[in-house]
């Protein structure tokens, strides 16, 4: 066994997952992989999956750094045994068996960036990534977070494709982060709980292309149209917030690593057959001209079960909509030109 892979059992007692209300023989075992596992991202989001009771084996691979992560998570009394892979001769051994990916993989912005300014870093790790999904987990459920989502989404699957692996229903871009800061920001602004709070957010995952349909909020709250207009500015350029607030440092990580794992619990929970899950992602789809589109989406056991349509738009909306679909269409064009040309 190469040196540097970790591997720890549980210490958690079946009677002690009891206690917390759940035993690990009530659910199936499930492999999920982190790819990126040692950066900002990952690290919280390897603690949030070691906490997650549907994983029962957690894989954590980074180019550096993973053994350290990985023994310090899994010290945690949960189910999953967790393991560390560094390096590209690891990356088959993390990706094995893997029910599903998740790609916190690549550079972040730093401020006075768009996240389309990381393309040419994190477009070619994407892809090296995605080769080797192709060939060792090509049926895992794959969480695209690495930057710019609008492109990497396309190049994964492009890369897919070409290894004659596709399944459009089993690649997922996270904008989850999107619909947590639509509900914080709706649940402080109408003073309502946000537990209470439902926004589906669509579209894509850049600036302008982040679509909240505020009309469609739940519960309802009686906000001016300017209101709306800022709550629709504040939740598109939510990224940028976090980014200039950290001066330098990154971008959103531990906000991300809640919303990624809340993705990755709605694709487990799809997995094992749990009714009616439903999570907006960037996925495939045909509910507009563009081949990509981030809309509410019910998970299954095969990924997608059905990508659900937009549901009626205020005016403020529909011309939101109108505005994002060219910059989201040269976004998903530059993905599969790169996938094509390289
Ligand atoms: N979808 C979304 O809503 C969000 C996406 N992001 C994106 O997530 C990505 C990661 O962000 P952070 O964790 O803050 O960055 P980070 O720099 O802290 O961590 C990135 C990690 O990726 C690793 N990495 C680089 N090349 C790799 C490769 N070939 N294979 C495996 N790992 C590799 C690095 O070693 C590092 O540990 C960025 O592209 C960022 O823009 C960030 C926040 C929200
Ligand atoms: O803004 C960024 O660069 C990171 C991101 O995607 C987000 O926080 O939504």
């Amino acid at each position: 066994m190469l040196r540097s892979v970790l591997r720890r059992s549980s210490t958690a007692s079946a009677s002690s997952l009891l206690r917390r209300g759940y035993s690990s023989e009530s659910h199936p075992e499930r492999k999920v992989a982190v790819l990126g596992a040692a950066g900002g991202i990952g690290q919280p989001l390897a603690l949030l999956m070691k906490l997650n009771p549907l994983v029962s084996n957690l894989a954590l691979y980074d180019i550096a750094g993973t053994p350290g992560v990985a023994t310090d998570v899994s010290h945690v009394n949960t189910r999953s045994e967790v393991a560390g892979y560094m390096g590209e001769e690891q990356l088959g051994q993390a990706l094995e068996g893997s029910d599903v990916v998740i790609i916190p993989a690549g550079v972040p912005r730093k401020p006075g960036m768009t996240r389309d300014d990381l393309f040419n870093i994190n477009a070619g790790i994407v892809k090296s990534l995605c080769t080797a999904i192709a060939k060792y987990c090509p049926n895992a459920l794959v969480n695209m977070i690495s930057n710019p989502v609008n492109s990497t989404v396309p190049i994964a699957a492009e890369v897919f494709k070409k290894a004659g692996t596709y399944d459009e229903k089993k690649l997922f871009g996270v904008t989850t982060l999107d619909v947590v800061r639509a509900k914080t920001f709706f649940a402080g602004k109408a003073k309502v709980s946000v537990a209470d709070v439902n926004i589906p957010v669509v579209g894509g995952h850049a600036g302008i292309t982040i679509l909240p349909l505020f009309s469609q909020a739940t519960p309802k709250a009686n906000f001016s149209d300017e209101d709306i207009q800022a709550l629709t500015k504040r939740t598109q350029d939510g990224g940028t917030e976090v980014v200039e607030a950290k001066a330098g440092k990154g971008s959103a990580t531990l906000s991300m690593a809640y919303a990624g794992a809340i993705f990755a619990d709605a694709c487990l929970k799809g997995l094992n057959g749990v009714p009616d899950v439903i999570e907006c992602s960037f996925v495939q789809s045909s509910i507009t001209e563009l081949s990509f589109f981030a809309s509410k989406v019910k998970l299954g056991k095969n990924g997608v079960e059905e990508v659900l349509g937009l549901g009626p738009l205020s005016d403020y909306e529909k011309q939101g909509l109108e505005a994002l679909m060219p910059e989201l269409k040269s976004s998903i064009e530059k993905g599969i030109e790169f996938a094509n040309k390289s």
